[in-house]
């Protein structure tokens, strides 16, 4: 990317972990990084890995930053964003927020400045290894310098998806950024099946790491349907039909949809909450 500019990271949690991590093995400069928290080791952990740098004051690397990412819970989010409006001046700074739920408008309330470029982006963690997904939205304050920006940010550490609006947004974080926690359920418990019958852990583990990275790369590459790759597994007769079977019967299509649902619904609760 050729726009780098200085960014600022408040919150020092998963997801910036992720974030950053993904940055800087991507080449994003690290001294061009500043990250926040208000307990040091997080941050110690990053800069010994990645040498950026870090602050246990939110003000510093805010006035450091021509880019403020804010990254604590959105619980936080009210007064975390009021206390930087207070003592950090803001002006021409672009935001973006990957915090679930809070709607645009309310950045706009927090910060107490309407002038304010927003950009939501709600990304997932496998961006630590290049991989994420990420969902974008903004107003029509954000001109295209800052939406290319952030899509360049985020394109480093794995897919952009620009959504609508940020109804669109609430669902892409339901699959997407809440995505990886489904996944790994799933593979846990096909681990744990895999021990029952008598696998040690290890063993387990690396056959079902390794098979959902192979189905995730034969779906990345073919150009075939998720259905049609799933046929080319299940033999007539054969013993993958018998096991597809015991998912069917439990209405995984329906696990799925309640699943995402439940989430959303959790999206839009946040956006009033908070
Ligand atoms: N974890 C995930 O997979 C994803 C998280 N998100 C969003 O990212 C945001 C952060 O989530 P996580 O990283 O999972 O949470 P986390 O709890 O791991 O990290 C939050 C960090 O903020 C720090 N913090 C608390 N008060 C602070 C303050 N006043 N100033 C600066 N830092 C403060 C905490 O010490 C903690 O290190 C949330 O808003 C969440 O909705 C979005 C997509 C995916
Ligand atoms: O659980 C959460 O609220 C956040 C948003 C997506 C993933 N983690």
């Amino acid at each position: 990317m050729n726009d780098i500019r200085n960014i600022a990271f408040i919150g020092a949690g998963n997801m910036t972990q992720s974030i950053v991590g993904g940055m800087c093995q991507s080449g994003y400069p690290a001294k061009q990084i500043w990250v926040s928290n208000p307990s040091s080791a997080k941050l110690e952990k990053l800069e010994s890995a990645h040498g950026l740098n870090t602050s246990n004051d939110n003000h510093h690397v805010a006035k450091q930053a021509d880019v403020i990412v804010l990254a604590v819970k959105p619980q936080l989010m009210a007064d975390v964003c009021s206390d930087l409006a207070a003592n950090v001046d803001l002006s021409g700074k672009l935001i973006i927020t990957i915090a679930a739920g809070i709607r645009i408008p309310k950045y706009h309330q927090y910060l107490n400045d309407d002038q304010l470029t927003v950009i939501r982006v709600m990304p997932n963690t496998p961006s630590l290894v290049g991989e994420g997904v990420s969902g974008i939205v903004s107003d029509e304050r954000a001109q295209a310098s800052d939406k290319d920006y952030v899509t360049d940010v985020f394109n480093g550490v794995g897919e952009t998806i620009w959504v609508a609006d940020e109804d669109e947004l609430d669902i892409l974080g339901a699959v997407a950024g809440s995505g990886p926690a489904y996944f790994f359920e799933f593979m846990a418990s096909l681990k744990k099946a895999a021990v029952e019958l008598g696998f040690d852990s290890e063993k387990a583990r690396l056959m079902v790491q390794q098979t959902c990275l192979g189905a995730a790369k034969m779906a990345q590459h073919s150009d075939l349907s998720l259905e049609e790759l799933r046929k080319q597994v299940t033999s007539k007769g054969g013993s993958t039909a018998k096991g597809v079977e015991v998912y069917q019967q439990a209405d995984i299509d329906n696990i799925s949809s309640d699943a995402v649902k439940a989430a959303v619904k959790r999206n839009q609760e946040m956006a009033e909450l908070f």
